[in-house]
């Protein structure tokens, strides 16, 4: 498993106000940057990217939760990153090559080492020549050339960036980040992870190995994946603009349930992706499925919210994971109850279960994969990890463990499978389904 060298757990950020309401900026958020990734932070504005961002490089306290830098608290150690901002940030009085050395100058480096290194890094960002040059001779390409060399020269194990490259012309902007992809890759970079906070949907596409998308109000993780594209990414292949639509979707429909990943998250041999299983409760879909026939059948979403007095971000994941399972269908912010749906609300326990596993098995594309594996196993047990690591390599970590969760509580209601906690293993169930003696009895007499 990679390296994780920042890792936030339930962190939230609010601010208290003279009413009784808090503004609550980001809600209980997980997130970890791992060694060797670039991760691209995408929201509209005012969801909280860059108070994230901040809290993540231990730059301000999160209201609740904690970060951890290598799993220490990070409020107690030492943090090695460095943040380059949009408006470059740099000391109009001081030349290029003192904006880069002061940095080093504030560490207590002594000025022989601080020259060598500040020359060198100017030299990897394209600079060589410009060291005494004041930053209002230089264009604004130029001088966020200098922003990154002043970031790099500490050897920052993770760079961050706030919209780096959103104050320059396009030409500019699309020649430094590629530039920067390159270092990146050919390993010139002294740094093990980037995160990037950007309003740009393609330079995410264009650059990320995984991208998160925030939504609004409070600011909340709405889907986080990866994207395995290989480089140089082509804008115009079918795979890229899919990426670019799913993104555009999520951020511009912030009350929808998020829409189904498209195939083309990285998936350049046509592997099958997994779609991201709303995180609700089996009972948590029981219970509104009852509601909705009190309802006869079909409500407005937010009214429902209100009616039940949930919040709309805990009610949207149940109606989300209904929908997938075929028990209802959302309309213009309407849920109406599908006849499957009808059924499974007006059925007694055993024939819910029996409803749930089909539509399940019928829909979901990972429980399948552990009821098919379960069958083909002689001892009818399959290891956590091997589907672990199968959703790794399309979910973030975080993501993966909440799937794998959602999975397990799905698939033990439905009796599909057991799940043994303490060895990780999924094992077929005591069941109520034929033996496997039995199943053997069938397969012969099918066969005949
Ligand atoms: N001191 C504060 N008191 C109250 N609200 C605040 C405070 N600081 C920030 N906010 C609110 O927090 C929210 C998130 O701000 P933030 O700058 O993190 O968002 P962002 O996604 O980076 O926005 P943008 O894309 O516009 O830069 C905003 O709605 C802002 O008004």
């Amino acid at each position: 498993m990679p390296e994780v060298l920042i890792r936030a757990e339930r962190v939230e950020k609010y601010y208290a106000q003279p009413s009784e309401n808090r503004i609550q900026v980001i809600a209980p958020t997980d997130l970890s940057i791992v060694k060797g990734e670039i991760v691209a932070l995408l929201g509209p504005s005012g969801s909280g990217k860059s108070t994230l961002m901040r809290m993540l490089t231990g730059l301000s306290a999160p209201s609740a939760g904690q970060v951890f830098w290598h799993e220490k608290p990070i409020a107690s150690t030492d943090v090695n990153v460095s943040i380059v901002f949009q408006s470059f940030a740099l000391f109009p009085w001081l030349t290029v090559q003192e904006n880069v050395e002061a940095v080093l100058k504030a560490r207590g480096m002594n000025a022989d080492e601080r020259r060598k290194r500040s020359l060198k890094m100017l030299d990897t960002v394209g600079l060589d020549g410009f060291q005494a040059a004041y930053p209002k001779e230089l264009s604004g390409g130029m001088r966020q050339r200098v922003g990154f060399a002043r970031a790099l020269v500490v050897e920052p194990e993770v760079l961050f960036m706030d919209e780096p490259f959103s104050a320059l012309d396009v030409l500019t902007a699309e020649n430094l980040r590629s530039e920067l992809l390159e270092l990146w890759q050919n390993k010139t970079l002294p740094t093990q992870a980037i995160f990037i906070v950007t309003h740009n949907i393609e330079e995410a596409v264009l650059l990320a190995d995984r991208i998160i998308v925030l939504g609004r109000n409070p600011g909340r993780v709405r889907t986080d994946f990866k994207v395995t594209l290989t480089h140089p990414r082509n804008r115009k292949a079918v795979a890229f603009t899919q990426l670019v639509d799913y993104i555009y979707k999520v951020l511009t429909q912030p009350d929808a349930p998020t829409p189904q990943l498209p195939n083309a998250a990285g998936d350049r041999d046509a592997r099958r992706t997994y779609q991201m299983l709303p995180h609700a409760r089996p009972g948590g879909i029981a219970g509104l499925l009852e509601i909705l026939i009190d309802h006869e059948g079909k409500d407005d979403i937010y009214k429902l919210a209100d009616d039940l007095a949930f919040e709309i971000d805990d009610l949207l994941p149940i109606v989300d994971a209904a929908q997938l399972l075929g028990f209802l269908t959302v309309n213009e912010g309407d849920a109406a109850i599908t006849p499957t749906g009808t059924e499974f609300a007006n059925s007694e326990i055993l024939r819910q279960k029996e409803l749930f596993r089909t539509a399940a098995v019928d829909n979901v594309l990972l429980l399948r994969q552990i009821v098919r594996a379960l069958e083909t196993k002689s001892d009818g047990e399959v290891a956590e990890e091997f589907f672990h690591d199968v959703l790794d390599e399309q979910f973030s970590e975080e993501e993966t463990l909440r799937q794998l969760e959602t999975a397990i509580s799905w698939g033990r209601y439905a009796e599909l499978f057991d799940f043994d906690a303490a060895r990780h293993r999924f094992m077929q169930p005591e069941r109520l389904h034929p033996a496997p003696e039995e199943l053997a009895t069938v397969d012969t007499e099918s066969g005949e």
